[in-house]
């Protein structure tokens, strides 16, 4: 698909082949830092959004043609596996996403779907459709899911927690019962990201936003086995980017997994990072989020600080350590973009 590419700067870097400069493309690229984002989120709920193709592929082109990154990602949530297993979703104005209905129980957790479910996420297809038409073959769009262990939070606790307390007395004291979910989780992605390769994306990015919650021993044993099993079974026609907050660490569990990209939070030097990783494996990372609030020679300087260390690496994708915060100032945003396409090696 790449060779069909007007622009394929990242899924060279992705293969890690070489390239002219660093694409560049950010987490929660399309959202609430734009304007433009408004006027749409104004009309609809967050959920009527991810669920109308046409409004989905809408949000999806805003950072295109406003910002000019390398790369689109699918306008949709992590959360919408969970929605489809049977979690009651609904996002608050302010709070953030809410499980009305959270899952503590063996009861609560036979009542969760598994793979079968994947028939209720149809609309994530349809939205690939309608965005590849649009995207005309000019850059690659990334689809995504949320990888087990970090859907597995948001369900046991009913939304997001700043101390994971819940999730990790279930991983404690009932074990066996995290397993249950996980699984299911687990086998639901698998058919998610397959049906969303199916219908056409150019890359997939697997989201363990939480990882850095573990212990070295936990997240062996309640993330990475199924990050493992869940690429195992991906249709490997497209490159996996593996995102874990908390990759610095986790890395050397992550190689295992056999990913394309690991995309790294910003605690880690990149470049000495990548020199532990096997050879085809790229990076994806790993800017500081927060420099995005910061004067803009500064933010310059913090781009080319971090390209002068990966000059001469090949398999580099520019992005943040996390995602775009709603109150970052878009024109800081698009001076970064610039900035970084400017950049020549
Ligand atoms: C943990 C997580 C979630 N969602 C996601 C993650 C993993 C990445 C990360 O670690 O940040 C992933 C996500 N969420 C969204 C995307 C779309 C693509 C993109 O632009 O990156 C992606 C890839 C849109 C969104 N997802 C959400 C919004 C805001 C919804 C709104 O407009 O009110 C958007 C644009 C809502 C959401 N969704 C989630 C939370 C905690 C929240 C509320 C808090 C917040 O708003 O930041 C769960």
């Amino acid at each position: 698909m790449s060779t069909t590419l007007q622009n394929d700067l990242f899924m060279r870097a992705a293969l890690s082949q070489q390239t002219e400069r660093p694409p560049v493309w950010f987490m929660r690229q399309a959202g609430r830092f734009m304007p433009e984002y408004w006027e749409i989120k104004n009309k609809y709920t967050f959920l009527e959004m991810c669920k109308t193709p046409e409004i989905a592929a809408d949000v999806t082109m805003l950072p295109v043609n406003l910002l000019g990154i390398d790369a689109a990602i699918l306008f949709s949530d992590i959360l919408v596996t969970a929605e489809a297993m049977g979690g009651a979703l609904s996002f608050e104005q302010g709070v953030g996403p809410r499980f009305a209905n959270p899952v503590r129980t063996y009861d609560d957790a036979q009542k969760l779907a598994g793979a079968e479910c994947v028939d209720k996420l149809q609309y994530v297809a349809n939205a690939i459709r309608e965005i590849q038409q649009r995207l005309n073959g000019s850059i690659p769009l990334i689809g995504f899911a949320g990888a087990p262990f970090t859907i597995l939070s948001y369900l046991v606790e009913g939304g997001s927690t700043r101390d994971f307390k819940r999730t990790k007395l279930m991983l404690n004291n009932e074990p066996a019962l995290a397993h249950l979910i996980l699984q299911k989780i687990a086998d639901l992605t698998i058919a998610y990201l397959n049906m969303q390769i199916e219908a056409g994306v150019n890359a997939v990015q697997l989201f363990d936003s939480w990882a850095s919650a573990l212990s070295w021993n936990d997240y062996t044993e309640f993330s990475h086995k199924y990050n493992k099993y869940i690429l195992d079974n991906l249709n490997r026609t497209v490159p996996v980017i593996s995102f874990a907050k908390g990759a610095s660490v986790f890395a050397p569990l992550m190689i295992e997994t056999k990913p394309d990209v690991i995309s790294v939070d910003w605690n880690a030097d990149l470049l000495n990072l990548k020199k532990t990783l096997p050879e085809g494996i790229a990076v994806q990372g790993n800017l500081d989020p927060f420099i995005m609030y910061a004067d803009k020679p500064v933010i310059k300087a913090k781009i080319h600080e971090l390209f002068e260390r990966m000059r001469g690496e090949k398999g580099f994708i520019c992005n943040l350590g996390h995602g775009i915060s709603p109150d970052m100032p878009f024109d800081h945003v698009k001076f970064a973009i610039d900035t970084i396409k400017e950049f020549r090696y």
